[in-house]
């Protein structure tokens, strides 16, 4: 049999390979769709599949944030996934995907945010990883203006994504989270944004603009701030652990100069907040597949692809017991620090918003860009963002 399923495109080529590797073993086959570099993108894409409710696609790459949004047009796994294999993954990432009732969803790997830092120059300027995001600061401007001095005009303090898209509401609600400002909704979703820790948060990023980080970062993603760390040309980078496994693949500029922390915390007394970002896969409602299909999502969640995918690609697995197996730790020595970070991390409010929840980011991450983009008032911008996400979230 052949089955058809989504990858995304960042993390293409490992999960060919899980799925390759499954395709060989059991004597099927498989159709390999690449999502859109922006995720965001694919939303549309899945849409039109589940409003045609077709049979093309049985096995989808998810998003922890579509889960809410996509519920209903995935198969309910109880009775397709043997308890026992459900039960190896951390409980937080396999209760997030039972809904109603159901089991939507199979963890794949763990996306927390976390800070990249060039350990060498840290070492070079006797500077510790910063444990406040004023520390980040002021850590990523000495740093920087101490090397423009000794000859790379090039060099910036701080690489992340500020382009008007899902990965600034990631980093924007790290900020906010981190200074004890919340998550955009309560978790029964009421609106608090509008709170003195947002604007302070916000206020603080407006400030890294052509001062620590390039203009450019406002257009940045995942793998465009990616792009300057790995040039060698950043001093701190924050993004999800695959950068890990890119950072230190044979050849690369940074090969055993990178450090990895928990990002930063707001002051004394409040925690570190790296947004939750767990990928999942789920079988389509409308495959006329669904054993084979999950078949290989079992595979693919199982702890030997998980196992592949962390030491190949430094993909935090979901699967508990690979955070104390010799190999994994030999590869990723921070993955306690990782679990640490995983087990600290905030959600984006999706659980409260359901379906809503594309609009609500829209609007909280389209008020985010201007605001660091802009000069306005941000106290005044952040009171209007309240205002319109409270419309979003009665518009539901
Ligand atoms: O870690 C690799 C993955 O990085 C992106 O996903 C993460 O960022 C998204 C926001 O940009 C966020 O919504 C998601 O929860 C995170 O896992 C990228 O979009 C993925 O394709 C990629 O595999």
């Amino acid at each position: 049999e052949t089955i058809s399923m989504f990858c995304s495109a960042t993390d293409y080529e490992l999960c060919e390979e899980g799925a390759q590797k499954w395709a060989k073993s059991s004597g099927n086959e498989v159709k390999i769709n690449r999502t859109p570099q922006n995720l965001d993108d694919a939303i549309p894409i899945y849409q039109q599949l589940f409003a045609s409710k077709s049979a093309d696609v049985d096995l989808l790459y998810v998003d922890v944030i579509w889960l809410g949004m996509m519920k209903d047009h995935f198969s309910d796994l109880v009775s397709l996934v043997p308890e026992a294999e459900v039960k190896a993954h951390f409980a937080s990432a396999t209760d997030a995907a039972r809904i109603d009732d159901k089991l939507v969803a199979m963890p794949f790997y763990i996306d927390t945010g976390l800070m990249f830092y060039r350990k060498d120059l840290l070492e070079k300027y006797g500077k510790q990883a910063p444990k406040t995001w004023d520390e980040l600061t002021a850590t990523a401007k000495e740093i920087q203006d101490g090397e423009r001095k000794a000859g790379n005009a090039d060099m910036w303090g701080y690489a992340w994504q500020g382009r008007s898209y899902e990965g600034l509401t990631c980093d924007a609600v790290e900020w906010i989270a981190a200074g004890g400002g919340g998550t955009i909704l309560s978790d029964k979703g009421e609106v608090t944004i509008n709170n003195p820790a947002t604007v302070a948060a916000l206020t603080r990023a407006r400030g890294w603009i052509d001062t620590i980080s390039p203009k450019g970062v406002l257009n940045y993603d995942e793998e465009s701030s990616r792009a300057l760390f790995e040039s060698g040309n950043a001093v701190f980078h924050r993004n999800w652990p695959y950068v890990w496994g890119t950072s230190q693949a044979q050849g690369g500029k940074l090969v055993d100069k990178v450090g990895v922390s928990a990002l930063p915390i707001g002051a004394d007394g409040q925690k570190s907040s790296g947004a939750l970002g767990t990928a999942y896969l789920a079988v389509s409602k409308y495959s006329a597949k669904q054993e084979k299909a999950a078949e290989l999502l079992r595979y693919m969640v199982g702890l030997e692809d998980q196992k592949m995918r962390a030491i190949k690609g430094g993909y935090n697995p979901t699967v508990e017991a690979l955070y104390t197996d010799a190999d994994v730790l030999a590869k990723i020595p921070f993955m306690p620090m990782a679990k640490a970070a995983f087990e600290e991390s905030v959600a984006r409010p999706s659980a409260a918003t359901g379906k809503n929840y594309n609009r609500v980011s829209r609007t909280f991450y389209r008020a985010v860009h201007d605001i660091i983009s802009g000069t306005g008032d941000v106290a005044e911008e952040v009171a209007q963002l309240e205002k319109k996400l409270k419309r979003d979230v009665k518009a539901n």
